[in-house]
């Protein structure tokens, strides 16, 4: 069977790890397509140009779920219609929902957003709660189909906060959560080498780039903090396994291209030659690592 993470594999070889974020604010919109159209259908059309415009360069699309969530029930219309185009275009899928809750609660997360109108191939979680709040996604892990990304080294400045604490072994809080990620899924590793309890790992903190790498050799990661948050190619390639191993989130830094020519009418297509410039340049810095 080709397990989702075979899938996500294959997409990273063949067209790079370019994971491009849907995190459509309605402002990001350009006029003359906001301009006559309800918000749901300004948000359906900017984000099916920008999925045709980049599916052949991107491995993934992250759906980040609080853009629509934000705007209520039209909100959430464009966001299954957005999921329903990109199943149609059989695209991999990740729903940021970045959910975290008792195992009876997690059960119904599950099926909200592995199955029905929210259907996604991964969605991300929050950890803190400990792992009886992941063990709810099992069930549908162990079908192949379906994998997570669980929180675990955040690219944010307040991961210090909590994920840097020192505990009484000599780790981090972050590495005792990536840990327990690599106990649960060595049961399903797939063929690929990698299981399917990922982990997020943010490109800003590029000294622990290596030692991450090394210490969840196989896990799968969410990379997110490239462009608009400061994170460069030469840091993502260390948290990479010769090119794979992780897809690398961009979201304002895509939806956005257009701004910085002011080339609004082109939106699409500078959406797309800003992942292609960005898969090309942390293809060199992979490169350029060995
Ligand atoms: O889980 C995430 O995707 C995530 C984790 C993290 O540590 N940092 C982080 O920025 N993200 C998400 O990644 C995206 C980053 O967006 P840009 O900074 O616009 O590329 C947003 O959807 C965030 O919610």
């Amino acid at each position: 069977m080709n397990s989702i993470m075979d899938k996500l594999y294959n997409a990273v070889e063949e067209k790079g790890v370019v994971c491009v974020g849907l995190d459509t604010a309605f402002e990001y919109i350009p006029q003359h397509i906001s301009e006559g159209r309800s918000v749901e259908d300004a948000i359906v059309k900017f984000n099916k140009d920008i999925i045709d415009a980049t599916i052949d360069v991107a491995a993934c699309f992250k759906v980040q779920i609080a853009y629509y969530e934000a705007l209520g029930m039209k909100g959430m219309m464009a966001y299954k219609k957005t999921l329903e185009y990109l199943r149609e275009k059989e695209a991999i899928i990740i729903a940021d929902i970045k959910r975290g809750d008792i195992a009876a609660t997690a059960k119904m997360y599950a099926k909200a957003h592995f199955e029905g109108d929210f259907e996604a191939d991964f969605i991300t979680l929050s950890p803190y709660m400990g792992m009886d709040s992941v063990e709810p996604y099992l069930p549908y892990i162990t079908t192949g189909k379906k994998g997570i990304f669980s929180l675990v080294r955040t690219s944010n400045k307040g991961a210090e906060d909590i994920e840097y604490l020192d505990t009484a072994s000599g780790d981090k809080v972050y590495h005792v959560v990536g840990d327990r990620l690599m106990d649960m899924g060595k049961e399903y590793v797939a063929d690929c080498g990698y299981h399917p309890l990922g982990g997020v790992i943010g490109c800003t903190h590029v000294e622990e780039g290596k030692a991450l790498r090394k210490r969840f050799s196989n896990m799968f990661f969410l990379i997110p903090g490239y462009g608009a948050q400061g994170g460069k190619a030469e840091d993502v390639a260390m948290y990479l396994n010769n090119g794979n191993g992780g897809v690398v989130n961009s979201s304002r830094g895509i939806l956005l291209a257009y701004k910085k020519d002011g080339r609004e009418k082109e939106y699409a297509l500078c959406a797309r030659e800003e992942a292609i410039r960005m898969r090309d340049e942390i293809r060199k810095a992979v490169a350029d690592l060995k």
